[in-house]
Order: C-alpha cells, then structure tokens, then sequence
C-alpha cells in the first residue's frame, strides 16, 4: 500500500509514534523515528528492521530536526510524510490555594515548549523538503499529520497548559494547511481521547479504569494500533485537509 513512501514521526520510539511507525512500514513504506536521545528510539528502529533509523532529536531544535532531514535524504532520498507525536503531559492547578503557590511558569512554558513550538519548529522544516516532491496526478507532494488532544477542546482542571499547547496545534492546522495549498501538502490533526500508551500509564490502573468507564463507547482506552490506522487513513485520502479529527470513542471529557 505505501510502497516507495517515506515517514518521519516525532515521538516515533513510544506510544502512538511506534504505533504508527509499525504500520506505515508493514504498508511497505520507510520510516525515520525521531525521538529524545534518552529514548528507547535505537532499540525501536532495530526491532522494526531495515526500513527504519532513528535520529535522536529535541523537536524543539532547529539544528536536530535539521539532522533529521539529512538523515532521510541520505538513506532514503525523499520525504512524504511527517506524523507529529513527540509530546509531554503536565498537570498543575493555576493556584494552589493551600500552599499559595502560583502554577509553576517554567512547567507551562516546558509544556508549550514542546508540544506547540516543537511541532511547528517539525512542521515548517518538513514542510521545504517535501515540497521539493514532484507532484502526483492529484497535484499532491504530501502530508503533515498533527497531534493535539481532545483536551484542547475540554480542558480538565489541572490542564491548562496542556491544553493551551493543544490547542495551539488545533488553531495552526488550518492557516498552516492553506499555507502550504499551493504546493499541494496537506495538514491534518488528530486530536485522540484516551490512549493506552506509557504516557497514559503514568495513571494508577484503577483512575485508568474510573476513564474508561466514561467513555461512551467502546468504553475502553483506544489501542495506539487505531491512532496508526487513522494515520494511515490520513494518507490515503487526499480529500482530508486543514481538519482537525476527534479519535475518542465520543468521550466529552468532565470537568
Ligand atoms: N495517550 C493518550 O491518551 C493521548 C496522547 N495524546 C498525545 O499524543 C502524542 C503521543 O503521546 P503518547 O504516545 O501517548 O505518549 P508517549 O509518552 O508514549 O510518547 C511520547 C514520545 O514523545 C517523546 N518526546 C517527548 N518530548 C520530546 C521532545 N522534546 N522531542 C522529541 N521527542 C519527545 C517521548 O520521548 C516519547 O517517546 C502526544 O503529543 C500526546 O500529548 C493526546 C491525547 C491522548
Ligand atoms: C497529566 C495527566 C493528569 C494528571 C496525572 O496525574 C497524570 C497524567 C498523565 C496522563 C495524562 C493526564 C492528563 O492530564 C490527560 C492526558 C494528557 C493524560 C494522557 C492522555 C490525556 O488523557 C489526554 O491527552 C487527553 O486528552
């Protein structure tokens, strides 16, 4: 199915980053996986075989994603898709009321840090070399695939930067995909509800139980596989652009 694609995914050494790096190359395709030098991303890309490499990077740097790029070029040539999942949870209350402390300002930065100013730092980097792509019969060159959170759109207590930060990606997703119109790359985000991935397990099991059972249906958290087949999905359907799609089982999360 994606024979001669080539992926970079953000974030691709954990969670729904591997998920989808699993897929895109049983698809037939090549990925690059990028992730933080102190991730498992080296023993990722050997378990996933010769069409894969990782590139230890820090979205946030220019000079990494960068490398990254070269990477792709020198072992694989071309570049079709990025997948942005690199990403962090936070949780802090805007005033502690017992302790008289104001949320942590370096925590909320740290947080828009890397999951708004990170994937926009991957987004406009990626954006040249898959533009250098010869178009298809479509006029395509390729695709930006985002990830925000259905907390972008209902925020918990505790979440406002991650939220913030969210809800960055959700509000760049349009302007970015008419910005790129012209050399026919699309962006897409996807906002997922409740996934069960490390990120996910910092949870004790029973709080994991007590939101599973609010979700509607399946009342159960979403397997990282079914973030990978809306990638895959994303890819395929050139008609899907500047959207944001809620992958949550219609969770509408309480405050
Ligand atoms: N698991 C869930 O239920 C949900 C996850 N999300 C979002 O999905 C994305 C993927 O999350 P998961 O797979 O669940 O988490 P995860 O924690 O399993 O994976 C995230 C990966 O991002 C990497 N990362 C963190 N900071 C980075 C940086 N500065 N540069 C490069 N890589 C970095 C981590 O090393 C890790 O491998 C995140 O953006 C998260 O906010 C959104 C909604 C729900
Ligand atoms: C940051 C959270 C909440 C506080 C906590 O003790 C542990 C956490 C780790 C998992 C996070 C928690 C959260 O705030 C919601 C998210 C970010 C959760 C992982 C996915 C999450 O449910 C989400 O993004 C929802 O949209």
């Amino acid at each position: 199915m994606f024979k001669g694609l080539v992926g970079i995914i953000t974030g691709g050494a954990s969670g729904l980053g591997r998920a989808t790096a699993e897929l895109l190359i049983k698809q037939g395709g090549r990925v690059i996986v990028c992730d933080l030098p102190t991730s498992p991303g080296s023993d990722t890309a050997k378990q996933l075989g010769e069409n894969a490499a990782f590139v230890p990077v820090d979205v946030t740097s220019e000079q990494d994603v960068k490398n990254a790029l070269q990477t792709t070029m020198d072992k694989f040539g071309r570049l079709d898709v990025a997948v942005n999942c690199a990403g962090i949870a936070s949780a802090c209350r805007i005033y502690n009321f017992k302790k008289n402390q104001p949320f942590d300002l370096k925590l909320f930065q740290k947080t828009i840090e890397v999951n708004l100013v990170g994937t926009f730092n991957v987004i406009r980097l990626v954006a040249g070399m898959i533009g250098k792509n010869a178009p298809d019969a479509d006029g395509q060159r390729g695709v930006i695939i985002n990830t925000a959170s259905i907390a972008a759109f209902d925020g918990q207590i505790g979440q406002a930067a991650y939220s913030a930060s969210k809800a960055g990606v959700v509000g760049m997703t349009l302007p970015i995909a008419r910005d790129l119109a012209k050399q026919g790359i699309r962006v897409v985000t996807i906002a997922p509800g409740l996934f069960r991935t490390p990120m996910m397990q910092q949870l004790p099991e029973p709080a994991i139980k007590e939101l599973e059972a609010s979700v509607p249906f399946p009342s159960r958290l979403g397997n990282p596989h079914e973030y990978a087949l809306l990638v895959q999905s994303i890819i395929q359907n050139t008609m899907l652009n500047g959207e944001v799609i809620r992958l949550d089982g219609s969770l509408r999360m309480q405050p």
